[in-house]
């Protein structure tokens, strides 16, 4: 269930006008509901609730401070890839006891941050992995926790881009190499092994692909129980959420009404087919999602700038791009785009809604049925949450985005938008231009 709707003619944050938060902080800005985000923690924590489950929230899909911050109050971990984001998750004030470090290319220094700042566990992805964790480990004198990253070679069944879990994608080591893998790992003097992990795509909308997996990773874990210290089993993130009709589907009807291909799966359903796997095992159960975390906790408001009439067609131009949402571009992602005040005596238009940028991928939505929208006048793109500001950039020297977080009638600025002058700051002329 998320906290979006229509209040007469008005679209709603909770009980907040997204119209006023427009119109205070401008656009294009980011807008996160917090009853959502602690809506989704709650039910994933309940759909698995008869496990010994820790949510470790993937910080790459929504890395804001203060995002990080309720979710660290919720009890929430983290699962980090880089040492952007474990720095992150410190200034949001959170301890890394129930954290992980992830990622095919850790580099020396961020292996020595998170074993200095007191990671639970790294997630190891390959054998010269290990080896700098436990170079570096000696040097620090401590002994480093370690899980490796399984590559089950199962098909998600996802967009080709976000499929992880097959034999040909970069991630994990192959399970046939698993038993060995851990073998030489108790051999190294400072690394203490903890668990088995995998995370096979995101944005899944079938269940087999997930109890396929878990059936190989629990098998794989029952028998390194026998030689190893296995503490946790690791299942990874990927649930998919809803892009279509977004603000309509806050009921599960609307899953209900879909075919089975491309019926998101929901924390119920998803708890209920790997509970049974995984329980048997005895072991504490973490998961690491992203998406579903605050994929539908998030719009991006964006004002309209022009309604451009071409020759048999219409653009709906607005002053968000590529940049500040880059899913439509990189995966043909569809995101419902919505009028923040809805007139129903408007005529409604069919348009192609792009942005500014100089590129034709800077495209939104093809050939969309929208009200009539003139200059001035607000969207949301819902269902923004995830991947959104992560994956924002400044392409065509445009400012970052800002962000609000909405709590019950009240909003804050938690991230200001940026300004000209802070894009250029720190960079310099050398002398030899001068
Ligand atoms: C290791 C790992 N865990 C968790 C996630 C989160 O995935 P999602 O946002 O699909 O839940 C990712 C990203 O795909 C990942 O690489
Ligand atoms: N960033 C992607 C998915 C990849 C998740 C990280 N491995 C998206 O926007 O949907």
């Amino acid at each position: 269930m998320h906290h979006f709707s229509y209040t007469g003619s008005n679209l709603h944050c909770e009980s907040v006008d997204l119209a006023a938060v427009a119109q205070l902080y401008g656009t294009p800005t980011y807008v996160y509901s917090a009853a959502t985000m602690a809506d989704n923690y709650n039910r994933i924590i309940n759909g698995l609730g008869d496990l010994d489950v820790h949510v470790c929230y993937a910080v790459k899909a929504n890395s804001s401070i203060a995002v990080l911050r309720h979710f660290a109050n919720l009890g929430a971990g983290f699962d980090l890839v880089s040492g952007g984001e474990l720095r992150r998750v410190l200034a949001a004030g959170a301890g890394l006891t129930h954290s992980v470090f992830a990622g095919v290319g850790k580099s020396e220094a961020e292996i020595r941050l998170a074993l200095e700042s007191g990671i639970r566990a790294f997630h190891v992805e390959s054998e010269p992995e290990l080896i700098r964790i436990n170079h570096v480990a000696g040097k620090l004198g401590v002994k480093a926790a370690i899980s490796f990253r399984i590559n089950p070679d199962v098909d998600a069944l996802t967009h080709a881009k976000t499929n992880t879990g097959k034999a040909d994608n970069k991630f994990g080591i192959p399970i046939a190499q698993a038993a060995a893998a851990y073998a030489a790992a108790a051999e190294y003097p400072n690394i203490a092994i903890r668990g088995v992990q995998m995370h096979i795509g995101s944005q899944l909308t079938s269940i087999a692909p997930f109890v396929e997996a878990t059936e190989k990773l629990a098998a794989l874990a029952e028998e390194l129980k026998a030689r190893h210290d296995i503490e946790y089993i690791s299942v990874g993130g990927g649930i998919g959420i809803v892009y279509q009709d977004a603000l309509e589907s806050g009921a599960s009807k609307w899953w209900d009404d879909q075919p089975e291909a491309t019926r998101p799966i929901t924390p119920e359903s998803y708890g209920a087919a790997l509970a049974p796997i995984l329980k048997p095992l005895g072991l504490k159960v973490l998961v690491e999602p992203g998406r579903f975390m605050v994929g539908n906790a998030g719009v991006l408001l964006a004002q309209v700038e022009y309604l451009k009439r071409g020759q048999g067609k219409n653009f709906l131009i607005l002053d968000a791009g590529m940049n500040d949402l880059m899913r439509p571009a990189m995966y043909d992602s569809y995101h419902q785009v919505v009028p923040l005040r809805r007139n129903t005596s408007r005529p409604a238009i069919t348009a192609d809604i792009v942005g500014p940028i100089c590129e034709t991928g800077d495209c939104f939505a093809k050939d969309r049925d929208i009200q009539q929208l003139g200059e001035g006048e607000h969207v949301a793109f819902m269902s923004a949450g995830a991947y959104g500001y992560t994956m924002a950039s400044r392409y065509n020297s445009r400012c970052m985005p800002a962000e609000v977080l909405v709590h019950g009638a009240t909003f804050d600025l938690i991230n200001a938008r940026e300004t000209f002058d802070n894009m250029i700051a720190g960079e310099n002329i050398p002398a030899f231009l001068k």
